[in-house]
């Protein structure tokens, strides 16, 4: 063992990430931040003890010694090269185990269940999401700017702190190759090629943790000795390999690197020309070829230099060393892998683009031949059918145009669930999106969600907001969906009762969706479960509506029979439908009227499992009438055709809702979350998804080096025919050949080869892609005063 023990004590970090979920769920962000970071940091530090343990130990007790003190051959000599084996494997496994514990203390505390590294994981990517790939993220990036402003935090802060260096320099050469600043870019590429295999060291022997029994339940996991140690191996081996893809993978690039390795000395060879160094630009050409040994271009180029250079010198010229063996290397760890997939059907898929072909078993090649060929005649089959439908579609769209002309434009849907039933059309009911539907949902939804109503009433603390909003007659009560899942998380209500208010208003949405036959989707602006009850001492000479007539999106203006779509008018508001849960009250119908809020056009009696739906605006004046003697209860649903006012809550909600229905992620969500929701909190699971909607900084795909078209002007002095060597591009989408740097140096230099006849433009066409540019942002996030005021007017 190295001689100084020196304690690291690291707060565990599934303890930090634990106390980030709390603040994230409270929506501290500052506390987020801090305890994400520390976690972050805490787990690279056991990440990196761990490695160095594994690599001193390796190297302290190499297999394939023969056993100290067993001497000649000795009958059964098998066994005892057996012992050998397995006594190594036991001094490795003890040696693991002292070094570790010397260094990190008791072991036991660092036992982590392995969700919650998963879920840590999970996190980081979310966070990498947030602070490095989505500059447009426009909500999450101004709550984040302005708790960043509040922490005195700077940008630096937000750095991937898993970058590693052998990334970084890859990137920092990418960086000066593409300002063709060769001799530097090589230089980095140089460093980032050692850095590689250092990480790639430490990632392997990270491999060689403990089984993970993924798939199988673990208590009836049950194999003999070699049946273990081959699963086990087989994992382990998997896991190198895609050491390939993890070390070729960075934040803020949705795909890792393709050719990662190779692509360094594709930019090394070319970098080395520049720089006129030609032993090294061969040794780097003829290295990029033990990969792609049939990479036309590099061909050239390589006969390029060693012309320049001199066939003599060339020749013996080779390859990267370290490169062969870490080829072989990997290359014996696919066939194993093969052989285990193959005898035992342990699936592997082989990450490299370079693996020769040979090196996958033939049966195998031809099931995958075969199962290209059927996926590409299903891809084509399915693009007939497309082709099919659209045509069907297109004939649809034809009929439906004529059908138009009898029923009024939006209404050509057809209600979309089956007991669904259309009892009134907007003809029916005198004016136009309109809509009275029976049977939306059953006698038993009804009760439960008037259950609900009453015992989330029963919680709430009634000081908040005025009881009797609409009407002193009348006792007014609502639950948001939001509110609900927060009271079934507590056990207040059934849990289920709150998700069955969340699925109701999504059947609504469907159904108003279909049968009006919308071309964009609806999004929920606001849904409250409301309850109106007659005050007994309060109806003697009421004159007054239960709700008073009112347009959705505007301000009704009943003296000038007008509506003025202004703020405080929800003018985001396009569609409304109210769900009825019971009729056992008096007073209480529905009612259309005129622009002047008097002359009724319509009057729809509430009942159980009856929606009537309209159009937010001027064209539907509507009120209730005053509700006399019992409670009439109803789940009222204002929908926006614009995503950007969709109900933040209820995506809470839903995300709640979501973690409930996981068993390992409900644990997250024992505790109270906060009372005042913030309106801009995003999940980190929407954020991802955002992202990958949106793209991210990097998504262009930049990582192939190729593209190296010959440059076309061949040369016309000398009788040699080498093409000179062209730039490798660093964004494909470019599509033309970007031109060769001449460099004046060419001409003195050039002894025996050919150089291009033309001298070349000197400015190098830009080729790297530009980066995303950064929003500016100006508005920090939401004052409570704004959030405040903002779900009062909800109720309103
Ligand atoms: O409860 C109803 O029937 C209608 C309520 C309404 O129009 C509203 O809250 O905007
Ligand atoms: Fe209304």
């Amino acid at each position: 063992h190295s001689g100084s023990i020196s304690h690291l004590v690291l707060e565990p970090y599934d303890f930090l990430f634990d106390t980030a979920v709390d603040a994230y769920n409270k929506g501290d962000w500052l506390t987020v931040i801090l305890n994400m970071e520390k976690a972050l940091r805490n787990k690279a530090t056991l990440r990196s003890v761990k490695a160095q343990c594994r690599i001193n130990c390796a190297n302290q007790t190499v297999f394939g010694d023969s056993l100290s003190g067993s001497g000649g051959a000795i009958p059964g000599a098998g066994s005892v090269d057996d012992l050998g084996f397995f006594q190594k494997i036991l001094k490795r496994a003890d040696c693991v185990y002292s070094c570790e514990s010397e260094k990190l203390g008791s072991r036991t505390m660092h036992l982590v269940a392995y969700f919650k590294i998963n879920m840590l994981d999970k996190a980081v990517a979310a966070a990498h999401t947030f602070f490095v790939a989505n500059p447009d993220h426009v909500e999450m990036k101004q709550n984040l700017e302005y708790y960043k402003m509040m922490a005195g935090v700077t940008q630096e802060d937000f750095k991937d702190l898993e970058a590693r260096p052998h990334m970084a320099q890859f990137l920092l050469g990418k960086s000066y190759y593409s300002d063709d600043s060769f001799g530097l870019a090589a230089d980095h590429f140089e460093v980032a090629v050692d850095e590689y295999f250092t990480a790639d060291k430490e990632c392997r022997v990270l491999c060689e943790g403990t089984y993970n029994y993924d798939g199988y339940n673990y208590m009836e996991y049950s194999a003999d000795l070699f049946q273990t140690m081959t699963d086990h191996y087989m994992q382990v081996l998997n896991c190198k390999q895609n050491c390939a893809v993890e070390l070729a993978s960075t934040a803020g690039k949705l795909k890792p690197f393709e050719d990662f390795l190779a692509a360094h000395f594709n930019y090394l060879q070319f970098s080395y020309y520049n720089s006129e160094k030609y032993e090294k630009a061969i040794e780097c050409a003829k290295t990029f070829l033990l990969f792609n040994p049939e990479d036309a271009v590099m061909k050239q180029n390589l006969a390029y230099y060693s012309a320049v250079l001199g066939d003599d010198k060339a020749e013996p010229l080779s390859a990267r060393q370290v490169v062969k063996l870490y080829m072989q290397q990997s290359i014996l760890e696919k066939e194993l892998l093969y052989f285990g997939y193959e005898a035992f059907g342990i699936a592997f898929v082989d990450p490299d683009t370079w693996t020769p072909a040979e090196v996958m078993p033939k049966k195998l090649r031809d099931k995958q031949k075969a199962e290209k060929e059927t996926a590409a005649r299903i891809t084509e089959e399915i693009g007939n059918l497309m082709k099919e439908i659209e045509t069907m579609v297109e004939e649809k769209k034809k009929d439906t145009s004529e059908m138009a002309i009898i029923i009024p434009p939006h209404e050509v849907g057809a209600p979309l669930f089956d007991n669904v039933k259309v009892t009134m059309t907007s003809q029916q009911l005198n004016g136009s999106e309109r809509v009275l539907l029976d049977g939306v949902i059953s006698e038993d939804e009804c009760r439960e969600l008037h259950r609900l109503s009453n015992a989330a009433a029963l919680k709430g603390d009634g000081s908040r907001g005025n009881p009797s909003p609409h009407s002193p007659s009348e006792m007014f009560q609502g639950v948001t969906v939001l509110k609900a899942v927060k009271l079934g998380q507590e056990g207040a209500v059934p849990l289920k009762s709150a998700r069955l208010f969340f699925d109701v208003s999504e059947r609504v949405k469907m159904t108003l969706e279909s049968y009006f036959g919308l071309d964009a989707p609806l999004y929920f602006s606001y849904s409250h479960l409301v309850c109106r009850s007659a005050i007994a001492e309060k109806q003697e000479e009421r004159e007054d509506l239960s709700h008073a007539v009112h347009a959705d999106n505007c301000l009704l203006v009943s003296e000038l029979n007008e509506c003025v779509k202004e703020p405080p008018a929800y003018t985001h508001r396009d569609f409304s439908a109210i769900l009825y849960l019971n009729d056992d009250f008096e007073g209480g119908d529905f009612i259309f009227t005129e622009l002047d809020a008097k002359t009724v056009t319509a009057e729809v009696r509430p009942q159980c499992g009856r929606v009537v739906g309209f159009g937010a605006g001027k064209e539907n004046p509507h009120g209730v009438r005053a509700v006399t003697k019992g409670q009439r209860c109803a789940v009222a649903l204002w929908f926006t055709l614009d995503p950007v006012h969709q109900e933040k809550e209820r995506i809470q909600a839903e995300e709640m809702l979501r973690m409930f229905s996981t068993p390992v992620n409900a644990e997250f969500m024992q505790k109270e979350v906060s009372e005042t929701p913030e309106p801009q909190q995003a999940t980190p699971a929407l954020a991802a998804q955002f992202s990958a909607d949106q793209g991210f900084v990097e998504t262009k795909s930049d990582d192939k080096p190729a593209e190296k078209g010959p440059d076309a002007a061949a040369d016309s002095e000398t009788d040699k025919t080498e093409t000179k060597p062209v730039k490798t591009k660093t964004d494909t989408k470019a599509k033309a050949a970007p031109k060769a740097k001449a460099k004046a140096g060419d001409k003195a230099k050039t002894k025996t080869a050919s150089k291009p006849a033309a001298k070349k433009d000197g400015k190098q066409v830009k080729t790297q892609a530009k980066p995303a540019v950064k929003k500016t942002v100006k508005a920090a996030a939401k004052t409570d005063s704004e959030k405040d005021s903002e779900s009062d007017k909800q109720e309103l």
